[in-house]
């Protein structure tokens, strides 16, 4: 059995995209989709989403990484939405389900906006954060991350007793000027550094812009560039959380099953 395939990026964070509208493809078997996801025996990707039908949203997200644990994605999800816009699920507006809950996106000159869930608070570790934007994000700020061992520092956090046993993203930012940093991640999920990571841009910019009230960070990537909006509240919480950035098909293929 074959089924059709899109590949898309979102600055750099590549994913299998397949209309799943018929529930022909198999969620339980994550074997599968990790052979999918692998860049030697399969297509190669950061992660596989399955747009499918949703009784009270226009549809719904189901992400898995590329191991085929899930989370939240958010650059998945900015491509989730420009792949429904292509099949024609959706208009420039959508209100859609991902696995932290319900999600508006606006599709506007060219680039994805995305309404994030509300942030609870940052928790401080030492001279670290520890954010969950609809993912688990630990966050530190280096010089120069250009050239900071962002996998071998980014794999000892991630597998450290402080976040077990579910484990965490970890960032590493740079302050490039009063409204702008560089951002680096190791991924959960895909045991690697990503060219770039959207719940962990967003907890970047949270942790970075964390004493204004009304924050616009613009955020460097490997992969590209993405900005992150959000207003603070009265009980510690970040909410109105927007990113905002490119969404890309590059690709369309067939799977033998
Ligand atoms: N690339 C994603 C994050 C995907 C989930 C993450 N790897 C996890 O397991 O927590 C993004 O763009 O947010």
């Amino acid at each position: 059995m074959q089924i059709s395939f899109y590949k898309y990026q979102g600055t750099g964070n590549d994913f299998i995209m397949i209309d799943d509208r018929g529930q022909e493809f198999d969620d339980s078997d994550l074997q599968l989709v990790s052979k999918i996801c692998d860049r030697k025996f399969g297509i190669g990707a950061d992660g596989l989403i399955l747009i499918r039908n949703h009784t009270e949203f226009d549809f719904e997200m189901i992400y898995f990484n590329a191991d085929g644990s899930q989370s939240m994605c958010g650059n998945g999800a900015r491509c989730a939405v420009a792949f429904s816009a292509y099949l024609g699920i959706i208009n420039e507006k959508t209100n859609f389900l991902a696995i932290d809950g319900a999600h508006d996106a606006i599709l506007k000159d060219g680039l994805v906006e995305l309404l994030m869930g509300n942030v609870a608070g940052i928790e401080v570790k030492g001279t670290d954060s520890f954010i969950n934007t609809g993912s688990p994000h630990h966050i530190r700020f280096v010089e120069d991350v250009e050239n900071y061992p962002v996998f071998d520092e980014g794999k000892k956090i991630r597998y450290d007793q402080m976040h077990s046993p579910a484990g965490t993203n970890v960032n590493f930012v740079e302050k490039l000027s009063e409204d702008e940093i560089f951002v680096r991640t190791y991924e959960r999920g895909v045991e690697d550094e990503t060219l770039s990571c959207g719940t962990g841009v967003t907890a970047a910019a949270i942790a970075f812009g964390r004493d204004q009230s009304v924050a616009s960070i613009k955020i460097k990537t490997l992969g590209g560039q993405l900005s992150v909006k959000f207003k603070a509240s009265v009980d510690g919480g970040f909410n109105e959380v927007w990113l905002i950035g490119p969404a890309e098909q590059v690709f369309a293929g067939k799977i033998n099953l």
